[in-house]
């Protein structure tokens, strides 16, 4: 892929438009550095497949920022399976007054998680290596969020015990999120867990919107 790929000069003319730089602020700078490592690094270090590459801005880190509104009251945040970064490195350079947790097992992809936090300077940002399963007990935190990481029920399994009680996990789904719902009934019922919402998450410049499930854990 070059950087004179159609696709990829208008995925780089969005994310450089003035209604992104706008919904991002003044932390716009440190969001397009992200987005110029993921483009450059990404591909070749296994984090993202070649054909993610001329849609970075509009597939992977628009989408991600789609989670931020739910995030508002939270202090401390969790990203369960960050991978590349998505969304705990948007959510990480968005809310640098929160501490944002970035959970993953994989080595190579911790090390690039380490690597970001010590370019970007995030400060709030804790890696730790491991499934999120290794962690149940050592740390609860106000809002556990993930994208593409297994279905619902699994993933509730996995994130629940890492919300404190009253908190929530927010989770950036596909659009057929409502058909995971009826498997997750059990799992959820055993964390008291409210009636899953489901949100059509924000739009920018004609992107199309992401399904946003949040439950709150009881
Ligand atoms: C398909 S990738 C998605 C990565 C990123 N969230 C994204 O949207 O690009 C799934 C990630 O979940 C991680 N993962 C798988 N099982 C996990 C577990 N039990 N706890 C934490 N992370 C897990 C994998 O290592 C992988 O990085």
């Amino acid at each position: 892929m070059t950087e004179q790929d159609p696709d990829q000069l208008a995925d780089a003319a969005l994310g450089s438009s003035e209604s992104v730089r706008a919904f991002f602020g003044d932390r716009y700078d440190a969001i397009a550095a992200f987005a110029e490592k993921l483009r450059v690094e990404g591909e070749l270090r296994g984090l993202i497949g070649p054909r993610e590459v001329p849609r970075l801005w509009e597939r992977h880190l628009l989408n991600s920022a789609a989670v931020l509104p739910h995030l508002s009251t939270a202090t401390s945040i969790g990203d369960v399976g960050s991978g590349a970064g998505l969304p705990g490195i948007i959510v990480a350079i968005m809310r640098p007054d929160a501490q944002v947790y970035l959970i993953e097992p994989m080595e190579r992809r911790t090390a690039w998680l380490f690597e970001l936090r010590d370019e970007l300077g995030l400060e709030n940002v804790l890696v730790k290596r491991g499934r999120a399963e290794e962690y149940h007990g050592a740390f609860e935190v106000d809002v556990v969020t993930s994208r593409a990481v297994a279905a619902l029920s699994k993933l509730a399994r996995m994130s629940l015990p890492l919300v404190r009680r009253g908190g929530e996990m927010v989770v950036l789904k596909g659009r057929n999120v409502a058909q995971e719902i009826e498997p997750a009934r059990k799992v959820l019922r055993s964390f008291k867990s409210s009636e899953p919402e489901i949100f059509e998450g924000i739009t920018v410049d004609g992107v199309e919107p992401t399904t946003i499930l949040r439950v709150r854990r009881g």
